[in-house]
């Protein structure tokens, strides 16, 4: 197996959080960091799991699993609906017809599914992937699902002797496209030393939480601000065109100031014109608060901001907006008042 020759050197720092005495135990936690220096190579062919499975090959997944395919991966794919996996075959990789029989011809299978729905029956269902696990395989969920979710799939992963890591990411399309993801990871930490060069091939980071359902939380904590702070935004943008401001001025001032943020510059202009292409869906986003909702109501914590977040997100899914950037919120703040 060859590393493809366009993939840059790398290097990682491995920061042991276990070694800061600042850290209270149950805080502790381990993260890599990829970066570039000509003194190092990418990850050794030798390094790399033999035979990788991806199941899922939506907006995330596809160009997640080129990735991979590209770094020279000997990559097997499935995908409910087949016609996505054609793009990644003309690419080298192999096909098989159902989970199971990616997950027993591979030695690592990824899952990138949509909801806890899909993740729990590609994972546990009647030709789901760990009919075909066993010792010495390994199971990674890099989908965005609750904790009781993972927690069932791992249980099933188990059962068969194989190894599990969930891993949700942050970071978009573009950040997947270009191998510069940020893995929440958590499980079994020999398949997370063993997945660490496939993770640093698809991401720029990875964090080992510990426990299976603390990367899901970590997650929809982080999707749970991201939310509010894109509604928050929208707000903002519709009122000041309201109060006849320029809302593309907005967007430059905001850019400039301490609230500045990499997604107000990315989505700000295009949401002006009123355009939305979709990169993360608002169905998804929209999942992702009512399973922080869920997080929160297992400990009794309030999340008002996030309550009334995810009803206008409700709200921008009636009219429809399903499937356009969740940016689109922004259309459900513009209501047509009687006169
Ligand atoms: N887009 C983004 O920016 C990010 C998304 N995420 C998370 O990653 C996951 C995937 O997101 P994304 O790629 O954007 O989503 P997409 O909607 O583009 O893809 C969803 C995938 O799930 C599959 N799927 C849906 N329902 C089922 C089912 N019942 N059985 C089998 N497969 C099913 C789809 O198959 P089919 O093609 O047949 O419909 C598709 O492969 C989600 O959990 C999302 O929250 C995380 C970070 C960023
Ligand atoms: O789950 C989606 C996250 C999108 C992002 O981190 O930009």
């Amino acid at each position: 197996m060859a590393m493809c020759s366009t993939f840059c050197p790398r290097l990682s720092f491995h920061l042991n959080c276990k070694s800061l005495s600042l850290f209270p135990v149950k805080h502790r936690f381990f993260v890599t960091i990829k970066a570039f220096s000509a003194q190092t190579s990418a990850p050794k062919a030798d390094d790399l799991p033999a035979s990788i499975g991806f199941l899922g090959l939506g907006i995330m997944g596809n160009p997640m699993a080129q990735n991979l395919i590209k770094a020279g991966c000997d990559v097997t794919v499935w995908n409910r609906t087949k016609s996505k996996c054609e793009p990644l075959i003309s690419l080298g990789a192999k096909y098989k017809s159902s989970p199971e029989e990616v997950a027993a011809s591979c030695d690592v299978t990824f899952a990138m599914l949509a909801d806890p729905e899909s993740a729990a029956d590609v994972a546990c269902g009647k030709y789901g992937a760990a009919k075909g696990m066993g010792p010495g395989k390994g199971y990674v969920d890099v989908s965005t699902v609750d904790g009781e979710t993972s927690k069932l799939i791992c249980e099933h992963i188990r059962a068969t002797g194989a190894h599990f890591l969930e891993a949700p990411v942050s970071g978009s399309k573009k950040p997947a496209e270009d191998g510069q993801l940020i893995f929440l990871t958590a499980g079994d930490s020999v398949l997370y030393d063993k997945a660490a060069p496939l993770l640093d091939i698809m991401g720029k980071s990875r964090f080992y939480l510990g426990e299976v359902g603390n990367g899901a939380a970590m997650k929809l904590v982080v999707n749970m601000v991201m939310g509010s702070m894109m509604a928050s935004f929208a707000e903002g943008l519709v009122l000041s065109e309201k109060v006849g401001l320029d809302p593309s001025v907005l967007v430059e001032v905001i850019s400039q100031g301490a609230i500045s943020a990499p997604m107000y510059a990315v989505k700000g202009p295009s949401m002006v014109k009123s355009s939305y292409p979709t990169a993360f869906p608002l169905k998804h986003q929209q999942k992702d608060l009512r399973l922080a909702l869920g997080l929160a109501e297992s400990v009794s914590q309030p999340i008002p901001i996030a309550a009334a977040t995810n009803e206008l997100y409700k709200v921008a899914k009636s009219h429809g907006l399903s499937d356009q950037d969740f940016s689109a919120v922004i259309e459900a703040l513009k209501v047509k008042l009687q006169q």
